[in-house]
């Protein structure tokens, strides 16, 4: 049925700039930011009116009123109506997984262009009723005759109208992402000062792209803003330093504010097609999507952190491509917490975990940090869950492109101790 492997090619990328949760896009939906992403992605690329072969993308935090996100958002913008799109949701690797998605159809000839991406807004997160309420709620509609329901209403009492407010945290253990990430920095002995020197970092690659002008053609201003909102060109580790820890045990805590990923919301969206349909439109190819992988790790019943399945994902794919950890030119890691890529680097250099977790003679090898989240990333652009995957597609694709070619490895952590990888070539 298959008849060849295309190659499958990103041809750019849109997001809104990221916002901070509660701030400029409080009023803003998962449907407008993500209509916004595709519009500027439209305009971009001269796709107004043009049927695509399929939009995936979507959101960690939904109302049930986005059970269709992805069409709706298409219908809401200037793609053709005709342009089909479904939901995907894999926690923070929703993004990267929804470009996988896409990638995989035209690689194998069912489409020739697609648009993926996410978006989440943990400002507009849904309120549930809770359980009291809702049994009231269900017993009264049940109910016939308008005496027994008010009967049943007068047995409303305060209690009821307490909200069930999604928790960032695990339901298996009751702890949250970065209670889990904690965790493993102190199993990883991730110190306070090389986290906060990687959050310096993150902020100032950050700003020195915006300042060259690398996000101009990645980034389309809304409501009101023209940069990610997190974004401090200032941070320094002596800044840094003084925050007081939020996750982890007393003495020994190292996460604060400044080396975590605040709450955000945003939205973004990555272009991807065979070589026919970019050549047919002039549209040069930044990169091409070659590898990916997805990993899972047993952190309710095992001893390994939440967010370490990047750490196996990444070697299983490296074995499927060929290559070493070192032959790549520049990496991108999603920095959920400054301490989960601390954690990831330092098992893939330890010699034990090469051993025993990954069956290998030794290490899995070491990453050059001078070639790691060059143009920032999730520290300081903020982290809207699903909208991180096209940030940081985009982002990688163009920057091999700048460099005139090479070869890219993105490492995505994702709640559930899931992690998504991938690798981007030119
Ligand atoms: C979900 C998946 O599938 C996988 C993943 O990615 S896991 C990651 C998921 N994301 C999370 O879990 C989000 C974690 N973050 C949070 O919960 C919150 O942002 C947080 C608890 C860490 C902090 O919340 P907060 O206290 O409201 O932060 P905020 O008020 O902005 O900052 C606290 C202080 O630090 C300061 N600060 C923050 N960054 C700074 C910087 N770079 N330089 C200087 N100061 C800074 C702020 O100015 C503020 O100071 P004041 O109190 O004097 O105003």
């Amino acid at each position: 049925m298959v008849a060849s492997v295309r190659r499958v090619a990103v041809i750019g990328g849109n997001r809104i700039p990221f916002a901070r949760s509660n701030g400029p896009y409080a009023t803003a939906s998962n449907q407008d930011m993500l209509t916004a992403a595709l519009d500027g992605l439209v305009a971009r690329f001269g796709l107004g009116g043009e049927r695509l072969g399929e939009v995936v993308a979507g959101a960690v935090l939904k109302h049930s009123r986005d059970f269709n996100l992805a069409r709706e958002s298409v219908l809401g913008s200037r793609l053709s109506p005709d342009t089909p799109a479904y939901d995907v949701q894999q926690a923070c690797g929703t993004g990267l997984q929804a470009i996988v998605a896409v990638a995989n159809k035209i690689a194998l000839g069912q489409i020739e262009s697609g648009v993926a991406g996410g978006v989440d807004t943990t400002s507009d997160a849904p309120l549930g009723v809770n359980e009291d309420l809702r049994q009231l709620l269900l017993r009264i509609n049940r109910t016939k005759g308008t005496l027994a329901r008010l009967r049943l209403l007068t047995k409303l009492r305060p209690r009821h109208l307490v909200p069930a407010i999604p928790r960032n945290a695990e339901p298996r253990t009751g702890l949250s992402m970065g209670e889990h990430a904690a965790v493993t920095a102190e199993r990883w002995g991730i110190g306070r000062q090389e986290q906060d020197e990687l959050a310096v970092a993150s902020h100032r690659n950050l700003a020195a792209a915006y300042e060259r002008g690398f996000f101009d053609d990645l980034v389309t201003p809304y409501l009101g803003l023209t940069r990610d909102q997190n974004l401090r060109p200032d941070s320094t580790v002596e800044k840094l330093s003084r925050l007081r820890p939020v996750f982890g045990d007393g003495e020994k805590a190292t996460m604060t504010a400044g080396n975590s990923t605040p709450l955000s919301d945003g939205a973004s969206v990555v272009l991807l097609a065979s070589e026919e349909w970019a050549a047919a439109r002039r549209l040069p190819v930044l990169a091409y999507l070659t590898h990916c992988e997805t990993a899972a790790v047993d952190f309710v019943h095992g001893d390994e952190g939440l967010l370490m399945a990047p750490a196996y994902a990444v070697p299983r794919m490296l074995a499927r491509a060929g290559l070493g950890l070192g032959d790549f030119d520049l990496y991108e890691m999603h920095e959920a917490f400054a301490s989960q890529v601390l954690a990831t680097l330092r098992a893939w250099e330890d010699p034990a975990f090469g051993k025993e977790r990954l069956g290998l003679d030794g290490p899995l090898g070491v990453v050059d940090r001078t070639r790691l989240n060059v143009n920032g990333s999730s520290l300081a652009a903020g982290h809207p869950f699903a909208a991180t995957g096209g940030r940081i597609v985009a982002t990688l694709a163009k920057a091999l492109h700048e460099r005139g070619g090479g070869r890219g490895l993105i490492s995505i952590c994702a709640a559930g101790g899931q992690g998504v990888t991938a690798i981007l070539e030119k």
